[in-house]
């Protein structure tokens, strides 16, 4: 049996809908901000696998809460990696883009130096540097511009915002993948198979949707395919202040993803069945 920690996010949603016979521990279940019990957990059930998609997500909180957000990004996944490595069982985990300063113009490759901007990128950085100290058989997948059906993202902020606007101004000097969870839940779920016999395979991955697009041009697709009337200005990220600076380049390069025979999914299908789903398809 899979044991994945989370149970109401994005990507833990799309693998309740994959894994049928997976242990999913919620919030109450197994808190993240006390890593020890979860570590406990892992040794009480003894998974064949483990697959974190738990974490702090909120990047502008995460500038005010860092050690909150160090704990459950940081900690908790490094003490997960422990017990796996103690247990000879895979430890599958999501990271993000944010860990880089996207400061360079080409795709980042996996072992691109990072250099995070904000709290919620070095906290999640933390994570990836404890796990690999922790040493089990692990995948750490790098993700990006997460969207689905579930949860809160930027697709249900442009569909929500539609229902007053009639005119948005959107970043178009940040560029990257938009991901569909569910893309992400199989990849993590096909990866966490194939560790179990082909632990080699251990290391860090990127996995983001094509084409790299900016926020600005995801926006306009998004309303085109919802069929909504909308002028999207773009701005550049200077007129768009928020508490964490964002990185300018997002761009990840997916191509060692073949080591598993996956490849970049297109996020434009994706897209169209996350608004069927919303009942917002044009
Ligand atoms: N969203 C994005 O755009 C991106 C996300 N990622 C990474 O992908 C992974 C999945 O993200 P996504 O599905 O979007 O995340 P969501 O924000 O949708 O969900 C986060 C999940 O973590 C849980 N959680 C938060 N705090 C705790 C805690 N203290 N104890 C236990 N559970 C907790 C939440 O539970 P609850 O519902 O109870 O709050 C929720 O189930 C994360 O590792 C994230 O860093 C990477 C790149 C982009
Ligand atoms: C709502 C809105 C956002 N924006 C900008 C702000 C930001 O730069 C960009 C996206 O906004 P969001 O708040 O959705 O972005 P954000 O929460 O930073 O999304 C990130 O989440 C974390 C968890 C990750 O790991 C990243 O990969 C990334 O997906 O769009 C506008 O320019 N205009 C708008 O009207
Ligand atoms: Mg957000």
């Amino acid at each position: 049996m899979m044991l994945v920690f989370g149970k109401t996010g994005q990507v833990t949603c799309e693998l309740q809908l994959l894994l049928q016979n997976a242990c999913f521990l919620s919030r109450e279940e197994a808190d993240l901000s006390d890593p020890e019990a979860c570590a406990r957990l892992i040794r009480e059930i003894k998974p064949e696998a483990v697959i974190n998609a738990a974490a702090y997500t909120a990047v502008d909180k995460a500038e005010d809460n860092e050690e909150l957000a160090r704990t459950i990004n940081g900690a908790a996944p490094g003490e997960m990696a422990k017990v796996c490595a103690e247990l000879g069982i895979p430890f599958v985990h999501i990271s993000t883009d944010y860990v880089f300063d996207g400061s360079c113009n080409q795709p980042l490759s996996p072992n691109h130096a990072t250099n995070p901007l904000g709290a919620y990128g070095r906290t999640k950085l933390a994570g990836e540097k404890l796990i690999a100290e922790a040493a089990p058989v692990h995948a750490i997948l790098r993700t990006s511009w997460v969207f689905s059906s579930f949860g809160n993202n930027f697709v249900k902020t442009m569909l929500r915002l539609s229902e007053t606007r009639d005119t948005l101004n959107v970043v178009s000097d940040q560029i990257g993948g938009p991901t569909s969870a569910r893309s992400i839940a199989f990849a993590a779920m096909i990866m966490a198979r194939q560790l179990t016999n082909a632990p080699d395979k251990t290391g860090v991955y990127h996995f983001s949707g094509k084409p790299d697009v900016s926020w600005a041009d995801f926006a306009r697709v998004i309303f085109a395919d919802a069929g909504k009337e909308m002028t999207v200005n773009d701005i550049p990220s200077s007129e768009y202040p928020t508490p964490a600076e964002r990185p300018m380049n997002s761009r990840l390069d997916c191509s060692t993803l073949s080591e598993f025979g996956l490849s970049r999914p297109d996020w434009r299908a994706d897209l169209k069945s996350v608004l069927i789903k919303l009942g917002a398809k044009a």
